[in-house]
């Protein structure tokens, strides 16, 4: 579907409840571009740039990085995207997060992934990554057609060094003590959409309705401001 009028949405959910992969489809069947905070920080680290070596310790401790070093990130890679429609993946993860973004930007919809917590553990000591372009796999879900090996370059794959049981419990924490309060920032300004379920394929039909009816609904409004 060719997208006519801007639409700025922003992805949440605790960690391993499925952000990158249904990212992945939103990508593919609307065109939005993608931007994740997590793929941004670990590209950074992999290119040894100072603030991914400042950062690295941070998350593989399975705490969030600071709020004004992240929010400069995000916001310096969106400046060629205010004409463009995006979907925001990880960020904002705190209320000082979300507040640095309505400052530059509206954010029409915000796709809330309600997994539960006992789900997401068995899924990340599974998860494996073909790291430069983000692409994720599993053990149990989606496995790469041969075992260890990228199916679109060919090149390796790799576990995340914060996807051990013990760093997993931290980022779940972190979660609940820092992003839920993000989530009632959204609801009460009218714009969260939460969908609940422990099976990405059960909850995309879902969130892929959701979108259609949205753009739709965004696009017969044409002629409005963005
Ligand atoms: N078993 C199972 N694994 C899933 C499902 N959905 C996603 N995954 C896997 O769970 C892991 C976490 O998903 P991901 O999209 O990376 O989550 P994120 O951390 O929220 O971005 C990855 O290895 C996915 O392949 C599902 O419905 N069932
Ligand atoms: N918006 C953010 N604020 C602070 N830290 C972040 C943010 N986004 C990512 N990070 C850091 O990067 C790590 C990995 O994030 P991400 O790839 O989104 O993984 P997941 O959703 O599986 O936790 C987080 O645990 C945190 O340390």
């Amino acid at each position: 579907m060719a997208i006519q009028r801007i639409l700025r949405a922003v992805i949440m959910g605790p960690p391993g409840s499925g952000k990158g992969t249904v990212s992945g489809r939103i990508v593919k069947s609307f065109g939005l571009a993608h931007l994740s905070s997590g793929d941004l920080l670990r590209s950074n680290i992999k290119s040894k740039t100072e603030l991914g070596l400042l950062m690295k310790s941070c998350i593989d401790q399975g705490q969030l990085v600071p709020d004004d070093v992240i929010s400069r990130l995000i916001l310096t890679e969106m400046r060629n995207m205010d004409q463009s429609s995006w979907l925001l993946d990880g960020f904002p993860r705190t209320v000082v997060q979300a507040e640095s973004l309505d400052n530059v930007f509206r954010v029409d919809t915000v796709i809330n992934l309600d997994v539960p917590f006992q789900t997401i553990k068995q899924r990340l000591t599974s998860r494996w990554v073909h790291q430069p372009s983000g692409r994720v796999y599993n053990i149990d879900f989606n496995p790469p057609k041969i075992a260890g090996i990228d199916d679109v370059t060919g090149e390796p794959l790799t576990q995340r060094d914060d996807d051990t049981p013990d760093t997993v419990n931290r980022r779940l924490k972190a979660y609940e003590n820092q992003t839920q309060p993000v989530l009632e920032y959204y609801r009460s300004k009218g714009v969260l959409e939460t969908f609940s379920g422990t099976e990405t394929n059960k909850i995309w039909p879902h969130v892929q309705a959701f979108l259609s009816k949205k753009l739709l609904a965004q696009n017969e409004t044409v002629g409005e401001k963005a």
